[in-house]
């Protein structure tokens, strides 16, 4: 006879807080009485007692005992007998052939019931017991849900790989957590609203879209894999939401991941085998799309891919800024190498430059125009490139070169530019040969640019001084937007929009402007610039107080200049102190003349002994490059025969900056295994401009360019100046040089420009064939093309060598 299960009396103490199995009887199995029952697939009262364990939990000081019975694989059928065993709190029956589960009714007390891998077709067939929490009736014939209001105790049900075709009865399931549906035939989400689900799987069903799921605001584990879906949208309010997968479905497009972008908790999403895999830059998109994620596709995202998506889809303005002067550079290292003179005042000093930056229309073109004007000894107009049309009024090569779109494209391949920038639309670009012009003159160039520009000039060699002229009415400087009636409303709300951008770039970058002026009304603000650049210049005689009338300005951080002359850029009481450092000086000599450079030296911090030996070895080694001494960098790119170094009697072009001094020339290239020994030495031999937009055209013949016609403009080697020329001296400078407090200008040159890369057919080799001796050096031709690409191999890998970076384009619809 079964006995119904009464609680046993207390053995074996356990220990506080663990739990432990105890036979209930010491009589194990029985084997004969197993196989009769595995035949008949009765379950026996005697093989229910005997496999009957205690368990006993010690919990907060009360000691409590519940009775479990685990069944897995005897092949039953007929459980009847359990409805005796009415203690029985954890029931596991797992792998039998159990159709009838309403033994259960009399389990009062049942809370985890394990019915997997039978053949119940009755869903949940038994009165409820009402304590159950978990059960499993996966993998079994059911159809249909019936309701479950009685079962308000239950908490996680596994109804996996039943038919159910919908979701319905779960409503009054007020603590169900964990659902899972998985290999139905669900072909629609529906009757789990206000569960408070974490965990729900409906794995491998017929869904289609994602539905019913917005107020399952405690989900945390989304199982959606194996369906039909290709759309994620309906996930957008699930805020808890940490694991997603949709594995296997049909997704195509990576802007679905929009509708889980605000899922901040999001970090596993798996979309392993859907179609959208194999959109171009997959994983770095929705990388970026989603920056919280932690694991993607079961593979852990790096920090490396989170930086990398970053700066591919939204890069920082320095990025944007190296990549863009990386683009320029090397599209100059392509072309010709020249000495400029704003290149090379002289070896240690950079050219002097003053740029005005601001939000468009702010005021910068003509308080730069204005400048240029009343300092006209020191500063010459920088023109930029544009592709916008000349509004009226303006002139071509003075407020700008206008030229077309496909100009500008060209000139950018053929290495003009120094930076450029997509603004509104159009292009603008600041041309080295547009800082040449002014150079030229021996002037100091002053510029108008985007607060891009000024990131992108942070890059080059120069070294400019940047004034910061902001608006700090917004009303006003829209007011005054509208009032040129020159742009739409969408442009002056960007144009506006980006006053933020310049505020807290000063707030964020101490020091990177190196005066910030309010500038609401032109005229208040001119005189503070004028002071500002008067004391640059160090021009001792004061002909106005500087301007107490501008407003200061809510900028926080930054030198804001307004009525305290401390906000000079190096610092309270450093205009005592240029002064001081400048009566100190010989100004009249051209080394000296870049003090403010050696003021700014003198206060930074003091340099180790390692640091000091590096720069001196650098400022050798451009001494020698500057004397053509050793082999630049580039050297590669024209590599070519000792004796082609040029004669005295090949001619002479005064354009050309080298020197005629040839002793110390053949010196240099004797002492160099190179031929050409720098990329000064490249002045030798004009080397014709590569064209970048046609890749892939063949090397043609070998050109001599002692022979053959040099391009007319091309300077000749013979006629170059001596290196050592190239170092400032007054009395070669023209206008305003004399001045004894000029900032650092260039040797001032009035003769025809230097040659310009125009765009020509390709020369095919840049090296010069042996002369009559009838022991040819041996030397190697190198194609330009090639030769340049080697170099740009060190410099870039092959796959991203420029064509040509696409700059985020600033627009109205930003
Ligand atoms: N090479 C350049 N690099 C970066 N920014 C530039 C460059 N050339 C011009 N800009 C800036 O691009 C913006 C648009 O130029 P545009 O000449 O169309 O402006 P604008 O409407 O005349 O206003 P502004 O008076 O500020 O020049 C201006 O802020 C200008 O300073």
């Amino acid at each position: 006879m079964c006995q119904p299960l009464t609680p046993p009396p207390p053995q074996l103490p356990a220990a506080p807080g663990s739990s432990q199995h105890l036979p209930a009887s010491p009589s194990r199995d029985e084997p004969e009485e197993n196989t009769d029952m595995e035949k008949t697939g009765v379950l026996t009262a005697e093989l229910v007692s005997s496999r009957v364990n205690q368990l006993r939990r010690v919990g907060t000081g009360l000691q409590h005992l519940y009775y479990q019975l685990s069944l897995p694989n005897h092949n039953l059928s007929d459980i009847s007998v359990l409805s005796n065993f009415v203690h029985l709190q954890k029931l596991e029956l797992p792998h039998n052939k159990i159709q009838d589960l309403s033994c259960l009714s009399h389990m009062p007390y049942l809370v985890v019931l394990d019915a997997s891998h039978n053949h119940i077709s009755n869903f949940f067939g038994f009165q409820p017991p009402k304590n159950l929490k978990e059960v499993n009736f996966s993998h079994n014939r059911m159809t249909a849900m019936k309701d479950l209001s009685a079962y308000s105790s239950l908490s996680k049900l596994d109804l996996d790989h039943n038919s159910f075709s919908e979701v319905s009865g779960l409503e009054k399931c007020s603590r169900l957590a964990h659902l899972s549906l998985a290999c139905n035939k669900i072909s629609r989400i529906h009757g789990l609203d206000n569960l408070p689900l974490s965990h729900l799987c409906l794995r491998g069903n017929r869904l289609e879209r994602i539905e019913g799921l917005e107020n399952l605001k405690s989900l945390q584990v989304l199982d959606l894999s194996l369906n039909s879906l290709s759309s994620l949208s309906g996930l957008q309010n699930l805020h808890l939401l940490g694991s997603l997968n949709l594995e296997k479905n049909l997704i195509c497009e990576i802007q679905e991941c929009k509708h889980i972008h605000d899922l901040l908790l999001l970090r596993d999403l798996n979309l392993l085998h859907n179609p959208v895999q194999e959109q171009r830059d997959y994983r770095l998109s929705v990388v970026y799309l989603l920056q919280h994620l932690t694991l993607l596709d079961q593979e852990e995202v790096t920090a490396r891919e989170k930086v990398a998506s970053v700066n591919k889809y939204d890069p920082p303005m320095d990025v944007v800024a190296a990549r863009e002067h990386m683009t320029h550079l090397l599209y100059q290292l392509m072309q010709p190498q020249l000495l400029y003179d704003s290149t090379l005042p002289s070896a240690d000093s950079p050219y002097p430059m003053l740029v005005l930056t601001g939000p468009q229309g702010c005021g910068k073109r003509e308080l730069a125009h204005r400048l240029c004007q009343d300092f006209n000894e020191y500063f010459g107009y920088g023109i930029c490139h544009t592709t916008r049309e000349p509004y009226f009024g303006e002139e071509n090569g003075k407020d700008y070169h206008f030229v077309t779109e496909e100009d500008f494209q060209t000139m950018i391949h053929m290495g003009k530019f120094m930076q450029t920038l997509q603004y509104g639309g159009h292009s603008f670009g600041l041309s080295r040969d547009a800082i040449e012009d002014v150079a030229r003159e021996g002037l100091a160039c002053c510029l108008h640019v985007e607060l891009e520009g000024v990131f992108s000039l942070k890059n080059s060699s120069f070294e400019p001084r940047y004034i910061l002229l902001i608006p700090t009415r917004e009303d006003k400087y829209r007011g005054h937007l509208r009032g040129r009636g020159l742009y739409t409303p969408e442009q002056i709300d960007m144009a506006a929009s980006r006053l933020e951008l310049y505020r807290n770039t000063n707030r964020q970058r101490p020091g990177f402007f190196d005066e910030v002026i309010p500038c609401d009304d032109w005229e208040e603000t001119y005189p503070t610039l004028r002071q500002a650049v008067k004391e640059y210049l160090v021009l001792e005689e004061q002909e106005e107080e500087p301007n107490n009338t501008a407003p200061p300005g809510h900028i926080s951080t930054g030198h804001v200049r307004d009525e305290k002359p401390a906000s000079h850029p190096l610092g309270s009481g450093s205009v005592k102190l240029t002064s001081h450092l400048a009566s100190a000086l010989d100004l009249s000599d051209p080394a000296h003349r870049n003090y403010i450079t050696k003021i700014q030296l003198e206060l930074a911090p003091q340099k180790s002994a390692a640091e000091l030996a590096s720069i001196r070895r650098r400022e050798q080694l451009v001494r020698e490059a500057i004397v053509g001494k050793s082999p630049g960098v580039y050297s590669q790119l024209f590599k070519s025969s000792p004796q082609t170094a040029p004669s005295p009697e090949q001619g002479h072009d005064p354009g050309a900056h080298f020197s005629d001094d040839h002793s110390s020339l053949d010196e240099s290239q004797a002492s160099s295994s190179l031929s050409v020994p720098s990329s000064a030495g490249a002045l030798i031999v004009p080397v014709a401009p590569l064209n970048t937009a046609d890749p892939g055209q063949a090397p043609e013949t070998l050109e001599d360019p002692l022979v053959s016609d040099p391009a007319p403009d091309a300077p000749h080697p013979d006629t170059d100046q001596p290196a050592e020329d190239v170092s400032p001296s007054s009395d070669r400078r023209p206008g305003s040089n004399v001045k004894p407090i000029l900032p650092p200008i260039p040797t001032g040159r009035k003769t025809p420009a230097a040659p310009s890369p125009t765009p020509s057919p390709r020369a095919s080799f840049t090296s010069i064939p042996p002369g009559p001796s009838s022991s040819p050096a041996p030397f190697t031709l190198v194609p330009f093309s090639q030769a340049s690409d080697q170099v740009l191999a060190t410099i870039i890998k092959p796959n991203e060598l420029p064509p040509p970076f696409k700059q985020p384009s600033i627009t109205s619809s930003q």
